[in-house]
């Protein structure tokens, strides 16, 4: 059985971070382990609070995976500091780890900063160039590309900029435009892809992006190759959306269905 690692900050209410990405990973039959980065007081209406984890222990625990079990693939989420990042970078350098699918989590829905604001640069020099693929939403690329995005143009622009920073593949989420259908393009240093589904008209979205990102290393740690792993994961969150809960009081999390491809 594949196994995948999730290097990202719990979520007490349990729909974004750590939670989600386990839950993907369970839903997808993959192996799921983890490496909490920080914890978070958290629910459907808000961040209340942030735990950073010391950057040593963070560092022990990916040691402790890596010494004894073959990782499929990893994802990557909240990462809020600067030691944080170097130490988890030079880690899984130090492993050799190659199928790497970074979501630059930086604000939550919300509007609490996941990543501190110094912590950008560090981002962009010590994990970007790690990353097989990194799947910013528009908020993020704007911020990682210092350009504001308000057309599929100037998605395409800040795909390319990124790709410069590294990766082998870019993902830039369409999510937050205002449009019918919610597109994601993919840029792989050439071409194009585009990943198009129609807009669900809820509020529930609470994971959307841990969900998405979480799902393809499921996919590309099970050897799909990354068009294919995109395309699954995209109908993986379409389903998650379409079965979001109206839990809490504010924005409800999305559903994870086990053996969701056979339903
Ligand atoms: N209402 C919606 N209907 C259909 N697909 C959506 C909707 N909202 C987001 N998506 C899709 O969900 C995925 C995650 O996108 P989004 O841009 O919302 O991520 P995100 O902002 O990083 O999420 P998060 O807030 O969890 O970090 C993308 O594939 C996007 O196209
Ligand atoms: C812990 C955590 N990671 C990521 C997100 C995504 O916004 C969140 N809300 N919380």
């Amino acid at each position: 059985m594949e196994r995948l690692l999730t290097i990202a900050g719990s979520d007490s209410s349990g729909g974004a971070g750590i939670q989600a990405d386990l839950k993907t990973f369970s839903a997808h039959e993959v192996f799921g382990m983890s490496v909490i980065t920080a914890v978070t007081a958290q629910n459907t209406q808000g961040v209340f609070a942030v735990q950073d984890i010391d950057p040593g222990i963070i560092k022990k625990q990916i040691e402790a995976i890596y010494d004894d079990i073959l990782v499929s693939a990893v994802k990557i989420g909240m990462v809020s500091q600067v030691e944080t990042i170097k130490t988890i970078a030079d880690t899984l350098k130090h492993y050799n780890e190659q199928n790497i699918v970074l979501d630059p989590v930086m604000i939550s829905k919300s509007g609490y900063d996941l990543l501190q604001p110094d912590a950008k640069e560090a981002l962009i020099e010590h994990l970007i160039p790690l990353a097989r693929v990194i799947t910013p939403n528009i908020p993020e690329a704007e911020v990682i590309t210092g350009r504001s995005i308000k057309t599929v143009v100037e998605m395409k622009e800040a795909a390319k900029m990124i790709f410069e920073m590294g990766p082998s593949y870019v993902l830039v989420k369409g999510g937050h435009l205002e449009e019918e259908d919610s597109t994601d393009l993919l840029y792989d240093g050439t071409d194009f892809y585009f990943y198009t589904s129609k807009r669900v008209p809820t509020k529930n979205t609470h994971g959307t992006g841990c969900t998405l990102s979480s799902a393809i290393a499921a996919n590309l740690g099970k050897g799909q190759e990354i068009r294919d792993a995109i395309k699954n994961a995209k109908d993986y969150i379409q389903m998650a959306i379409e079965h979001s809960f109206s839990i809490g009081k504010g924005v409800g999390p999305v559903h994870h269905f086990h053996n969701w491809y056979k339903a």
